[in-house]
């Protein structure tokens, strides 16, 4: 069968779509994209809009969907969130000036990871794209915002042949949108654990040679313009600069545009801060809570009190990467202070900072092309407040809210301060977003423009004059001069009064209720208005590109101030959120030591409701207090108190002030967590599987530097594994490397608390709790010593449970704590609320059932004595034959 013959247009479509595969194609055509095949069929499904079809009558009808231009992004946004590429087709000549079919090209490619309209952004999150490159035994990750420019990458030594685990966590800890890795790794089974991890995760796979080490180095070169890559710090990290060019590459790939926003690119050793694994920063609840993976509930919603979207996105790279260098902390500490002792100035600083806009993502989206005139003076009014911003803060004399630390940050000002009086003379207060429409460029700026200017105007004059002489001329009063597309001006009289138009008139046009016409001399005077207009409309777009190509040449600079400026906001954000939440500022002390008095949860003090929040002291070092054993009811707060000592933690070593009355704190290089029960079976986990994974990163990686929470562990299987477990598991952290790791461990399994017997280091707590009338009130207090109670039982009547259930849970209890727990029957004591008296029968053969043989004929003998008829002596004599029955 031959292949039906393809339209001109159909067979542009075919030939752009052949080079953008993995991509939907947005077509465009006039005032809409079209979308054509299996593209329209997909994008038509998931964007709720109809399919339709082209050729219809044709043996073979096209599937085809549409969307109108200017709502493009609404779509864009929606295809790319299901997790679709869009390569945007465009029309690049002038209909008019095309001789037959219009150019078309694609003149960029949408990912999820190479977004830069802002509508399709959070604004205060990061949208990362990272790619994964090993060389040699190097393996590295790159990462880049391209709406902020913001280009990173760190690389370590590696041993087997897979990407090392902690890269892997660097990287999901970056929570990106994207991730690029080499073809080979998408089938080789030495990366299906790389794979298992990355589930989830949007992957693209490119071509190994993108990767070349040589390839890639030549790319980085040519991008920064510079001879080597030794200025950024990478000429020696080859799987790095493999990365970072596959990075690169992809971005020249779908943007097609210029990046000069993306100035350097910026290594990080992962050994400068804290280590904390994806897992942990999801346990610990730090950017999203457990069960709806948004903000609410976590730490970050309770940290973040910045005025700017920059500083938001800023803190939340604080706290992914607390610090291990205590000068770099104590600056912090220091900064936020200063903010502290001095409200009024940090009040009007808070109000200086909101009226800044995301100067950020306003410079990258400037520089590559896409700024309009609304961007252009939403910059400049950032740029103004600049001069008073800078005042405030010099007051305040920190290297960290100067500036004095990053550079002498004078001449930048004036120089800012120069192009925001550029893009003050030149754009209109009023500008339109669109280009190409004039309306852009202020009176006064161009006297070329000026004079364009006023012939429209007078055009426009010329109008009304016209009008108001010809009515008067006719006589008619329904005579208008109206404009449209296609016939330009033309003159509209009602029907009625038609047939009394002067004879020069020309009739263009009959409505219903009018007739159109035209004039010479009114064609004369449209065209030089309207040449003037389109003139005018061209020269304004001119205009407005020379203004913006000036604000990129100065996009490094504003990118550096916007660095600046978060990290100004990260910092009076922290200030805000101690002081209205009453934190204070921590000591670091070198003993080893972490000492938190009346310490709180930063997120449960605020969420509780109908309860006062119960301030928990902690005392931890390397020779006495090293793991902590936390026994206590359900319910009680064991929980809560391991995770507040963990954020407490990161909180100090980000830098931030913390929630206790006073703490002195050792700076640790890790803090691992084993909590709470995720499962993780779409990357084919079990519970149990994902706790024991937990359990052996801990034992395999925690150093005596390390703080290890472990939440329960065990739990995931039957009482006597998981308490053997449990027990071994405490015993190694104990003796690890011949000092141990500082452990908080909460536990279920009482037994456990028999470890501090014999291991010097182990210390017992509980949480308190008031028990009366076989009730319990929680006291949340954390108190020496072990318990061996749970209450298990009184929380579940709490909870709602069924009488009946309590009951005979209680039953079942004491015949455990009674007996060998492996004569409970399988059967439970009470099947229905039966009547009073069948229960009791029930409950009283459980019982009896519950006893060996031995302790039944005890029973038994108990039953069948008639103590009253008995002497003091018989009664001695009988109780002496029961021991002996016993064997005791
Ligand atoms: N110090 C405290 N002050 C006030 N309320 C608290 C405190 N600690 C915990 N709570 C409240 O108690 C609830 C239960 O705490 P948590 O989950 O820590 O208990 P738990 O002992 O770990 O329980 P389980 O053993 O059942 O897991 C918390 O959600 C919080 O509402």
């Amino acid at each position: 069968m031959s292949e039906p013959r393809q339209t001109p247009m159909m067979a542009q479509y075919l030939d752009i779509k052949e080079q953008y595969k993995d991509a939907i194609l947005f077509y465009r055509m006039g005032d809409f994209y079209e979308m054509f095949h299996e593209d329209a069929k997909k994008a038509a499904a998931i964007l709720e809009i109809a399919l339709t079809s082209r050729n219809k009558n044709e043996d073979a009808p096209v599937p085809m969907c549409g969307v109108p231009y200017r709502a493009a992004d609404t779509y864009i946004a929606r295809l790319i969130e299901n997790g679709c590429k869009v390569a945007v087709c465009d029309q690049v000549e002038e209909a008019s000036a095309a001789k037959g079919l219009v150019k078309r090209e694609v003149v960029r490619v949408i990912t999820p990871g190479m977004i830069l309209n802002e509508t399709l952004l959070d604004q205060t999150t990061n949208n990362f794209l990272i790619a994964l490159s090993m060389i040699r035994d190097r393996a590295a990750l790159a990462c880049l915002d391209i709406s902020t420019g913001t280009f990173t990458t760190c690389e370590i030594l590696k041993k087997g042949a897979g990407i090392p685990n902690a890269l892997i966590d660097e990287a999901l800890k970056l929570d990106p949108r994207e991730i690029l890795l080499p073809e080979h790794m998408e089938k080789d089974p030495a990366f299906r654990s790389v794979r298992q991890a990355l589930t989830g995760r949007q992957i693209t796979y490119l071509s190994p040679s993108i990767f070349r080490e040589s390839d890639a180095r030549d790319r980085l070169i040519e991008k920064f313009n510079t001879i080597t890559l030794n200025g950024f710090g990478i000429d020696q990290m080859p799987a790095a600069i493999s990365a970072a060019g596959a990075v690169t590459a992809y971005v020249q790939d779908t943007q097609m545009q210029d990046t000069t926003h993306i100035f350097q690119i910026c290594p990080y050793d992962l050994e400068q801060f804290l280590k904390l694994d994806e897992r942990t920063c999801r346990n610990l609840e730090l950017l999203a809570n457990l069960q709806t993976r948004d903000k609410k509930g976590s730490l970050i919603s309770i940290l973040d009190k910045t005025a700017t979207a920059m500083g938001s996105r800023k803190i939340k790279t604080w706290l992914r990467h607390p610090l291990v260098n205590r000068e770099e902390i104590e600056l912090r500490f220091e900064a936020i202070q200063m903010l502290m002792d001095a409200p009024h100035l940090h009040k009007t600083l808070i109000t200086l900072l909101k009226s800044v806009y995301d100067l950020e993502r306003l410079g990258s989206k400037v520089s590559m092309g896409q700024g309009n005139a609304r961007d252009l003076l939403a910059l400049k009014n950032s740029l103004l407040c600049l001069p008073e911003l800078f005042s405030t803060l010099n007051r305040l004399d920190h290297p960290l809210l100067n500036g004095s630390r990053v550079q002498d940050l004078t001449p930048v000002l004036a120089q800012l301060g120069n192009l925001a009086g550029l893009v003050d003379t030149a754009i209109r207060e009023d500008a339109p977003h669109v280009l190409n429409e004039g309306g852009l460029i202020n009176d006064g700026y161009s006297p070329e423009l000026d004079e364009l200017v006023s012939v429209s105007r007078d055009g426009k004059s010329w109008i009304a004059k016209t009008q108001a002489e010809e009515k008067e001329k006719t006589g008619l009063s329904s005579l208008k001069i109206k404009y449209n597309k296609v016939f330009g001006y033309f003159i509209e009289v009602s029907k009625t009064q038609a047939p009394q138009v002067p004879d020069h008139y020309i009739r263009k046009q009959t409505l219903v209720n009018a007739e159109r016409f035209i004039t010479d001399e009114m064609k004369e005077v449209e065209s030089k208005i309207l040449s003037a207009q389109d003139k005018r409309n061209a020269l304004e777009y001119d205009l407005f590109c020379s203004v913006r190509d000036q604000v990129v040449d100065n996009a490094v600079t504003i990118l550096k101030m916007a660095d600046f400026i978060a990290t100004v906001d990260v910092l009076q954000g922290l200030a805000r959120t101690a002081s209205e939440n009453g934190y204070t500022r921590p000591e670091i002390n070198d003993q080893g030591r972490i000492a938190i008095t009346h310490g709180r949860h930063p997120v449960v003090e605020k969420l509780i409701i109908g309860e006062r929040y119960v301030p928990n002291s902690i005392d931890m070092d390397n020779e006495q207090n090293q793991i902590l054993l936390i026994t206590g009811p359900n319910m009680a707060g064991k929980s809560t108190v391991l995770r507040q000592v963990a954020l407490t933690v990161i909180m100090a070593q980000m830098g931030a002030f913390v929630p206790a009355q006073n703490a002195s704190l050792c700076l640790v290089d890790r803090i691992f967590t084993r909590v709470g029960a995720l499962d993780n079976l779409s990357a084919g986990q079990s519970t149990f599987m994902v706790e024991m994974e937990e359990t052996a990163n801990i034992v395999n990686n925690a150093t005596p530097r390390s703080l290890v929470i472990l939440d329960e562990i065990g739990r995931g299987t039957s009482t006597y594994d998981g308490m053997s477990i449990a027990w071994a598991v405490a015993r190694y952290l104990h003796d690890l490397a011949g000092k141990g790791v500082k452990t908080l461990f909460a536990t279920h399994y009482h037994e456990l608390i028999r470890l501090a017997d014999t291991h010097p280091r182990i210390r017992n707590f509980h949480i308190a709790v008031k028990e009366f009338n076989d009730n319990i009130v929680f006291l949340r207090q954390l108190k020496k010593g072990g318990t061996n109670k749970s209450y298990g039982i009184q929380v579940a009547r709490l909870a709602g449970v069924p009488h009946e259930i309590i009951e005979d849970a209680k039953q079942i209890m004491t015949a455990i704590e009674q007996t060998d727990p492996r004569q409970i029957p399988h059967e439970p004591h009470v099947r229905k609320p039966a009547s009073g008296k069948r229960r009791k029968k029930n409950i009283a053969d459980g019982q009896m059932e519950l006893f060996t043989p031995k302790e039944t004929e005890l029973v038994e003998m108990l039953k069948q004595v008639d103590i009253s008829g008995m002497t003091p002596l018989d009664g001695l004599n009988f109780l002496n034959d029961m021991k002996k029955k016993a064997g005791i």
